[in-house]
């Protein structure tokens, strides 16, 4: 682990920026049209994140769309990375909505090809990539609601976890939950902080120990998610809630954030 961390610290955000190129408007999916109204969109689009922006609203859509799972590749994560610190270098933008435009996933967590065979190089740069994200997500002064729109193992739901508020899909066949223990590894210390200071140290315990992935339903009981909605209203009652949030006077919901706020 020291290993990867020391060719991690050697690794800077701007350097893959510039590898990447710009973000196209044209690239994408078909099915992935924006779907605001002209007056109010500006969306920009890399390969594997569509980012739609409402200008009257503040409020940005941030759609992965990394098939077949959207699993956490290093350039997913470069991608991911980028396109929230553009958005937070946007004044305009107070709060970003986290989606999946593939149908039943919203993340498979970590992309399992890239633990497997590669250089000592490439693992810290992965393993800063992860750390970034996280970083960019947690640390974020937006609000950042997740709309788990399909199942999310491990990484995909550390993603929601260190977003302020999680809106899952009442289907049955989706599960969420830091279920690493049940894959032979162990959770990092900051999965493990996120969850606790999301579900509290009891339901941490078990939820890591036992490596539990949880339905909807028992995903709200124990605290992990905070509402669940119909599947095609998951991106709505998102919206609806941000825009509720963002009301709240002074921008509080914002500066009270203990994440980001020392006071
Ligand atoms: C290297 C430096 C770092 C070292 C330190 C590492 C320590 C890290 C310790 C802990 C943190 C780990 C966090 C993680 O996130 S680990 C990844 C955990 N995720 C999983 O195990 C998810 C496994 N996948 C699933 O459960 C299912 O695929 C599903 C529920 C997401 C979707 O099910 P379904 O719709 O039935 O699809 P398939 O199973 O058929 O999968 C389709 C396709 O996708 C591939 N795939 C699935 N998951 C991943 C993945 N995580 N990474 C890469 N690829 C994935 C799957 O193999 C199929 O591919 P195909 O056969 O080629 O079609």
């Amino acid at each position: 682990m020291a290993t990867l961390l020391k060719h991690s610290a050697k690794y800077a955000l701007s350097g893959r920026l510039a590898r990447l190129g710009v973000h196209s408007r044209h690239g994408g999916l078909q099915c992935l049209q924006p779907r605001l109204l002209p007056h109010q969109r500006s969306a920009s689009t890399s390969s594997k994140i569509l980012v739609e922006m409402d200008d009257s609203t503040g409020i940005a859509v941030l759609t992965m769309k990394n098939p077949p799972v959207n699993s956490l590749s290093l350039d997913f994560l470069t991608e991911f990375s980028i396109s929230l610190e553009k958005l937070e270098l946007d004044r305009g933008c107070r709060g970003v909505i986290l989606t999946s435009a593939l149908p039943k996933i919203f993340s498979a967590g970590l992309d399992i090809m890239e633990m497997y065979g590669k250089s000592p190089e490439h693992c810290g740069e992965f393993w800063k990539a992860v750390q970034e994200m996280w970083l960019r997500l947690y640390g974020s002064s937006m609000i950042t609601i997740a709309a788990i729109n399909g199942s999310s193992p491990a990484g995909g739901c550390l993603m929601a976890l260190a977003c302020d508020y999680r809106i899952m899909a009442e289907n049955p066949k989706y599960s969420i939950g830091l279920n690493e223990t049940q894959l032979g590894i162990v959770a990092p210390f900051w999965f493990k902080d996120t969850l606790v200071n999301t579900v509290g140290n009891r339901a941490a315990e078990l939820s890591l120990q036992l490596g539990l992935l949880y339905s909807a339903p028992d995903a709200l009981r124990t605290g992990l998610v905070d509402l669940l909605v119909p599947e095609d209203k998951v991106l709505s009652t998102a919206s609806q809630t941000m825009t509720q949030w963002l009301a709240i006077p002074g921008e509080n919901a914002i500066g009270s954030n203990p994440r980001v706020s020392s006071s």
